[in-house]
């Protein structure tokens, strides 16, 4: 499929979202994972994908945020279809905290256990502006939550996808990348920043690392003749607990800020939601999205070497045997 390239400086300045809702085909019958579906974004892309008939498993942290999701969706369901169906299995949450490999190992374990078939798994869970912050594994904390846990979740998910996926209907990764990625430095050999640590540097090199890895697992994908693809997605500015992390004088400008320039999570997530769903994403993988479009990403990030660097460093982080 042949999608224009747009450049940094060709970006359209209008904050419309990048597909209508009904361009959308019914999802029945196939399985998604959402990761940080709780709230934002990824509520908005857990509740489009389950509408359109998706079993949908919200992946995160906070059970009773995901509790509550779960709720509000299957009552949405039950509405649209004129009955009462609050004990649907098609709609769940189940505990994933990706600051922890233990737990995303966990996670895959219960997933694995139930025998479903995985589609679609979108990697949306993030944090911004962390203080300098240790995981329990001794990694930084945006690099590990935003980038590391997604690596290990998606390398021990890839034979569900591979199994789900066939010609004509691919299982779909989507990253969840943003553009401050084009600010992004990857430090090989300090990828925890300690030598010198800035919360705005640590997200951003957690967001250029999804980007490289986004192509990277396509490569492997391509090569390994797989029906399953890789995408990395921009949502533009979205006004989302996000920023929660800003201090307290930048909070209070942002707020009218937000109100009048950001996106709205609904906004934001129709890129998710595109590239997970779409029919014209259909076999398209390796790719950088913004308003639905193919769009140039960092010039960083389509350093083959460098996107081989990090997979083999984060297989050896994360305790996986290289493919
Ligand atoms: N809001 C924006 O302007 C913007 C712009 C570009 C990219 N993004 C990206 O979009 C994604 C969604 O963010 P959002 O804006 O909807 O923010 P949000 O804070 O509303 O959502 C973040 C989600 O991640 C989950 N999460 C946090 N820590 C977790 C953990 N340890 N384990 C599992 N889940 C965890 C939260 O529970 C929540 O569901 C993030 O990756 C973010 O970096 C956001």
């Amino acid at each position: 499929m042949m999608m224009r390239m747009m450049t940094m400086a060709e970006r359209p300045r209008t904050f419309s979202p990048v597909c209508a809702p009904t361009a959308l085909p019914r999802q029945s019958g196939r399985v998604a994972i959402v990761t940080g579906g709780t709230r934002g974004m990824g509520f908005e892309t857990a509740r489009r994908l389950a509408h359109l008939g998706m079993h949908v498993i919200i992946a995160g942290n906070e059970p009773e945020e995901g509790a509550a999701a779960v709720r509000t969706i299957r009552q949405e369901d039950a509405e649209g279809r004129g009955n009462v169906c609050r004990q649907s299995r098609t709609m769940e949450f189940v505990f994933l905290d990706l600051t922890s490999l233990k737990s995303v190992r966990h996670f895959v374990q219960v997933f694995k256990a139930r025998g479903l078939p995985l589609h679609v798994l979108v990697n949306n869970a993030g944090t911004m502006l962390v203080p300098e912050l240790q995981t329990e594994d001794g990694f930084e904390f945006h690099f590990c939550l935003n980038y590391l846990g997604h690596f290990l979740l998606t390398n021990l998910l890839l034979d569900d996808l591979q199994r789900s996926g066939r010609p004509g209907r691919c299982s779909r990764v989507v990253n969840m990348s943003s553009a401050t990625h084009y600010a992004g430095v990857i430090h090989m050999d300090d990828l925890n920043r300690r030598a010198c640590y800035s919360s705005h540097g640590a997200y951003a090199q957690s967001k250029l690392a999804l980007v490289l890895f986004t192509y990277q697992l396509q490569e492997r994908l391509s090569a390994g003749g797989f029906s399953v693809t890789a995408s990395a997605v921009d949502p533009g500015m979205v006004d989302t607990a996000l920023y929660d992390n800003l201090w307290s004088l930048a909070q209070a400008l942002k707020r009218p800020v937000a109100k009048v320039l950001f996106r709205t999570p609904a906004e934001g997530a129709s890129v998710s939601i595109f590239a997970a769903a779409a029919s014209e994403m259909e076999g398209v993988g390796g790719v950088y999205l913004y308003n639905g479009q193919k769009t140039q990403s960092a010039r960083l990030s389509y350093d083959s070497e460098l996107q081989a660097q990090l997979w083999t460093k984060s297989c050896q982080l994360c305790g996986l045997q290289q493919a």
